[in-house]
């Protein structure tokens, strides 16, 4: 049961550093610090590159760039008010209107601060100011300082990367064949290769190496237990109930919308889901939804896209090789779409974007379902607040709901909902750190249309 004074209106508080050695505080404390650190020393490791590119600039750039970011890292160790961001990207305006929303919500007593507000919104901060740190200095603007890493994570998943085109040219080639059943059989399989891509984040590691290295689809039956919620045949009927008829007869579903996580190995099995989807006929779009900016550590960006497909397309293995040109030829024939969006790379809660991005809103009311990948998503889908676990996700979205959805997410963060009673208690006792470890995982699915039959109180999705 929840304290009266941990919500607000019935909404539970955001999590926040204010809780000394909660999970937030100690991302805070510890693994933000640790980040900036690497950014900085990747900033120095390029320096000569910067000097053979930009001469005397790209030098000044270089150190003018560590030099915020030593001052970001300090103001972060030291609990200093937030800043107003201060560059010309097209975001500026809607971030610092968002940090005096904050304020007004803390009152005029305390600043915003890394230590007082709510974790969603500082780490959210954090990244942009790194971007910040770039974009003053013009001519390393472009730099992305998470690129080895991100780049690194693919190279080194590559037999697993193998081992799902593999996988994916036996469908193709046994797919007129395929009755209902196998079908169905295969797409559980792989919608859960994209659920357990969600391991291998980078932020979690603080920039570790943490790639996929095992046979992604013989891994799955052993990782079943793990998954604490599992609405997969919620997923699986949205794509059937759709009006359209897919190739093989089945009903298609017009569009599907992934709102991407991270790249490496993770954006490689969502590629696979996409493209068992539309090659199925289960759907007959599917719209990407990557960051503006360089993002969390690991997130896909416009350019990590495309450099994926060409890696894809460039290997020496002959069905990784014609997956990436099966990928290439979707994008060209606009099968598949790629979009940013700043609202991506801002620290709302989704139940703001309604009112705060209203094209965006409109952009995911087109889908017949939205698949969003990964831990930062769900924190943003339920608010990242301190829900006690057994509310249910439909109430944790307050109004958010543009199409039918479902969250793909490894547990990285102690925010989770949707459990039935007792769930969420046992598996403390079992695993006191379930929530934070990555292993485990859900597959949470809501769809706004049913909410009429959810007002009947049977049904909690
Ligand atoms: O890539 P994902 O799955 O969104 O995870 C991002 C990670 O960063 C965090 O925000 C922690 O810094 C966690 O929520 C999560 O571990
Ligand atoms: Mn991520």
């Amino acid at each position: 049961m929840m304290a009266a004074d941990t919500t607000v209106y019935g909404v539970p508080l955001s999590l926040s550093a204010r809780v000394t050695g909660s999970f937030a505080y100690l991302t805070i404390r510890d693994r933000l610090p640790t980040i900036l650190t690497k950014v900085i020393d990747t900033i120095h490791r390029h320096k000569n590159i910067f000097f053979e590119e930009y001469g005397e600039e790209g030098i000044n750039a270089e150190k003018q760039a560590i030099s915020l970011l030593s001052k970001l890292r300090n103001e972060l160790q030291t609990d200093k008010p937030v800043l107003e961001l201060t560059d010309n990207f097209q975001d500026v305006e809607s971030w610092n209107q968002y940090l005096q929303r904050q304020q007004r919500l803390q009152g005029d007593q305390e600043s915003v601060s890394w230590f007082k507000s709510p974790w969603l919104y500082v780490e959210c901060y954090m990244y942009r100011r790194i971007h910040e740190a770039l974009l003053l200095n013009p001519p390393i603007s472009n730099f992305d300082v998470f690129n080895e890493g991100k780049t690194q994570s693919f190279l080194e998943s590559s037999q697993a990367v193998m081992a799902l085109c593999t996988y994916l040219e036996d469908i193709h080639k046994n797919l007129k064949n395929f009755s209902k059943n196998q079908l169905l059989e295969h797409f559980n399989k792989v919608l859960q290769v994209s659920l357990w891509g969600n391991k291998c984040d980078l932020s979690i590691s603080a920039g570790q190496e943490n790639s996929q290295k095992n046979s992604p689809i013989e891994s799955l039956s052993s990782l079943q237990p793990f998954i604490l919620v599992d609405h997969s045949n919620l997923v699986w009927s949205t794509l059937n109930s759709s009006p359209g008829l897919g190739e093989s007869g089945i009903k298609a579903a017009d569009r599907v919308d992934i709102v991407l996580d991270n790249a490496g190995f993770e954006l490689v099995t969502d590629l696979v889901l996409a493209d068992f989807l539309v090659s199925s006929g289960l759907a007959r779009q599917i719209h990407f939804h990557g960051k503006s900016l360089p993002w969390f550590v690991s997130d896909v960006t416009a350019n990590d896209f495309q450099w994926t497909i060409r890696q894809t397309m460039a290997s020496n293995h002959k069905w990784m090789s014609k997956s990436g040109y099966q990928w290439q030829s979707y994008l060209k024939k606009g099968v598949w779409c790629y979009h940013d969006h700043p609202f991506w790379t801002q620290p709302h809660e989704f139940c703001d974007m309604a009112a705060d991005a209203p094209d965006l809103y409109g952009t995911l009311q087109k889908a017949d379902l939205v698949l969003f990948k990964g831990d930062l998503n769900y924190r943003k889908l339920t608010g990242d607040r301190d829900w006690d676990h057994t509310v249910a996700f439909s109430s944790a979205l307050r109004g958010f709901g543009p199409a039918p959805l479902c969250s793909l997410r490894t547990l990285k963060a102690n925010v989770q909902v949707g459990l039935q009673p007792g769930q969420g208690e046992k598996l403390t006792s079992h695993d006191p750190n379930w929530m934070t470890s990555g292993k485990y995982a859900v597959i949470q699915f809501y769809n706004p249309q049913s909410e009429k039959f959810q007002m009947t109180g049977n049904v909690d999705f």
